[in-house]
């Protein structure tokens, strides 16, 4: 049998590792020839219902699940780890302005960036899932200056599969058929989903949907603001979505993508497409032997520049303000 993967999550407690930890232990992060070593990290008020999940997992008799952990000490919780999934934040609480929120998270994900530094496999890669993921993975990779800058992650997965389930049903295509679909910048409202690429069963996406309005009015914003939407419906935020997105993010990472197709990540940009280098920005990625890479040589068109560059002004605002308390 091959050695166990050490895979770390924090948040382990909450609505989204609940969601997460199960499908984990069963294969489907890594594949069904790889078993798992799961690391829980908390803060010490939940460590006792993490201790509840871990019993749960115990219960279903996983194959693939070679132990459970649980820590409530970052050092501890990333010692050894390959995969870090980093879901615990701070949420925005009431009359929390932004800045107060980059602040009370780089108190998270500063630390954590130590921590991974101190600790982490060679092979170490992270996804950042708690928001502001974008930011507070600039924030544990300014932490980490041993660790390749490439490795640390945020997701905008989830935005990528709103978007290709919207353009499915608005064509009356299958999923399956749609691809090379992007999403561009920040995981935030000023995020961009770009049709503009997007093939629908081999025919350009614009062409098959020909209707600028709804691109315009309905198809962006929707998915923009899908995260509101869903916190509206369901009283809370999204949970097994966002889970089954980390879940794909890292699956494509480590297995690679496949031929002929990109997903949306985002990962530090190298100056592509005129984003800031060092910006961590959604692009249309391709993994392969588990690196992404940006795919290259895509026309921008004047609709697409102008959305692309406010999300990007919108990060690089973040990461003024993060520079500017200290955080990195
Ligand atoms: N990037 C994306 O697409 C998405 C991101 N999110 C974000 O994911 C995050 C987690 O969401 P939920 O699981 O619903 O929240 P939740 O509030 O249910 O759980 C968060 C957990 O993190 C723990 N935690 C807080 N600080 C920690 C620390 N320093 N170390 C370890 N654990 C810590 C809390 O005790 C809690 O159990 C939120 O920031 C949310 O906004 C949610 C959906 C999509
Ligand atoms: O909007 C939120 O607070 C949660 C989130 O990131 C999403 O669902 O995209």
């Amino acid at each position: 049998m091959t050695q166990p993967v050490n895979v770390t999550v924090t948040g382990a407690a909450g609505q989204i590792g609940y969601a997460l930890l199960f499908r984990i232990a069963s294969g489907q992060l890594l594949g069904a020839d790889t078993p798992v070593k799961l690391r829980l990290l908390e803060i010490p008020q939940g460590v006792k219902a993490a201790e509840g999940t871990a019993m749960e997992l115990d219960d279903c008799a996983f194959d693939l699940l070679a132990g459970i952990d649980i820590f409530d000490d970052p050092t501890a919780g990333f010692e050894g780890t390959n995969v870090a999934l980093l879901v615990g934040a701070r949420p925005r609480g009431p009359g929390m302005e932004r800045g107060d929120l980059l602040e009370a998270n780089g108190g998270i994900f500063g630390p954590q960036g130590k921590a991974l530094n101190a600790g982490a496999a060679e092979d170490i890669r992270v996804l950042v899932v708690g928001n502001p993921a974008n930011t507070n993975a600039l924030i544990a990779q300014a932490n980490a200056p041993d660790i390749p800058a490439e490795r640390f992650t945020a997701m905008t997965r989830l935005d990528h599969n709103r978007a290709l389930s919207q353009l499915a049903a608005k064509t009356g295509a299958a999923v399956g058929d749609i691809r090379n679909l992007t999403i561009w910048g920040n995981h935030s409202a000023t995020q961009y989903p770009d049709i503009f690429h997007a093939q629908i069963g081999g025919r350009p996406a614009v062409e098959v949907v020909d209707d600028q309005a709804w691109l315009e009015d309905t198809f962006i914003p929707t998915v923009a603001k899908r995260g509101a939407a869903i916190i509206e419906a369901r009283g809370a935020s999204s949970a097994a979505s966002a889970a089954n997105a980390a879940i794909d993010h890292v699956h494509d990472w480590v297995n690679g993508t496949p031929e002929g197709s990109w997903t949306s990540a985002a990962i530090p940009s190298d100056g592509s497409y005129g984003v800031p280098e060092g910006l961590i920005s959604s692009f249309p990625v391709t993994s392969t032997g588990g690196t992404w890479e940006i795919v290259q040589g895509l026309d921008v068109n004047e609709f697409s520049r102008a959305r692309i560059d406010a999300s990007v002004a919108e990060l690089t605002e973040e990461r003024d303000a993060v520079k500017g308390l200290g955080l990195i």
